[in-house]
């Protein structure tokens, strides 16, 4: 059973008339983990922020995003509102970019949950402390009184996640979560959102330009070229018998990274490998 279908995407730049993703159509399963890869600009964060209905004001889109049964296209933007964060959440790259920085953490967090629950400043409080100290992070409160430029990008983060498992939504979609992070943080991460899946059993897009993470989180992936999915399959077979010449260049050139890596580094391998 699909958690999310996304039939015939198409996306394109009103002002200038170019088409970015012409037609795009692939699917989530229900609690699995779809990685979405492809060099930069190939339209993965595009695809994401239109299956959020979040693409900036020149960009239109068309096609079907069936969720949970319901065509998101379909949906008046106030009742989208109301299903993302609840139940589609997104996972931004930059967390400095997730919040508003004219105000503490804290803010942000109770103007969402209070919005999507109804709870008091109390119960939220008590939740976020719950659910950060379950992401390793120390002194929440304090956290929740500090701003987004306090704190590293990898607290920014966790605070995400944390999020995450307070909205218990059914899809989270992190674009590139770990890019802005050193590797210790960046495994960290990855273990917190491997950790959230299964506690939650939530399906979820995982961006992603580092394929040993890929290879760690994703059951399956979709491989993009152009604006264009050039390749779908189970993550075993897109690393060991991608069909694409596309995804082998991808594969291969992971390869021979990490051969330079290991040989800069006199034979020690990286650790994600
Ligand atoms: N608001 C916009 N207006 C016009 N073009 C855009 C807009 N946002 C993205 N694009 C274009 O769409 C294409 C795909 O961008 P997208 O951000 O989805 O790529 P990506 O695969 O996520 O790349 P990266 O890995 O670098 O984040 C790019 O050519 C980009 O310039």
């Amino acid at each position: 059973m699909n958690s999310l279908e996304v039939k015939n995407l198409k996306v394109w730049d009103n002002l200038t008339g170019e088409v970015i993703i012409p037609n795009s159509s692939f699917h989530v399963k229900k609690g699995s983990c779809l990685a979405i890869v492809g060099e930069s600009g190939s339209g993965k964060s595009l695809t994401c922020r239109a299956v959020m209905r979040l693409t900036k004001a020149n960009i239109r889109q068309s096609g079907d995003i069936l969720f949970d049964g319901v065509n998101l296209s379909e949906l008046p933007e106030k009742e989208m509102r109301k299903r993302r964060g609840k139940q589609l959440c997104m996972i931004l790259q930059n967390g400095m970019r997730a919040f508003d920085p004219s105000c503490v953490v804290g803010v942000h967090l109770k103007e969402t949950l209070a919005g999507h629950f109804g709870w008091s400043r109390d119960e939220i409080t008590a939740k976020m402390a719950k659910a950060m100290e379950s992401v390793m992070l120390q002194d929440p409160i304090a956290v929740m009184n500090k701003y987004p430029h306090q704190l590293s990008g990898g607290m920014l983060q966790r605070v995400m996640i944390a999020l995450a498992i307070v909205l218990e939504p059914d899809l989270v979609i992190a674009d590139e979560p770990t890019t802005a992070l050193d590797t210790i943080s960046q495994y960290e991460i990855v273990e917190q959102l491997a950790q959230l899946r299964k506690r939650m059993g939530c399906s979820m897009i995982f961006i992603s330009h580092d394929l040993g993470i890929v290879r760690k989180i994703s059951d399956e992936v979709l491989v993009m070229k152009e604006g264009e999915v050039v390749e779908r399959g189970s993550t075993a077979a897109i690393f060991s018998e991608a069909r694409h010449e596309y995804t082998r260049y991808l594969v291969s050139s992971k390869l021979s990274l990490n051969h330079h890596f290991r040989n800069l580094m006199g034979g020690v391998s990286r650790a994600e490998d």
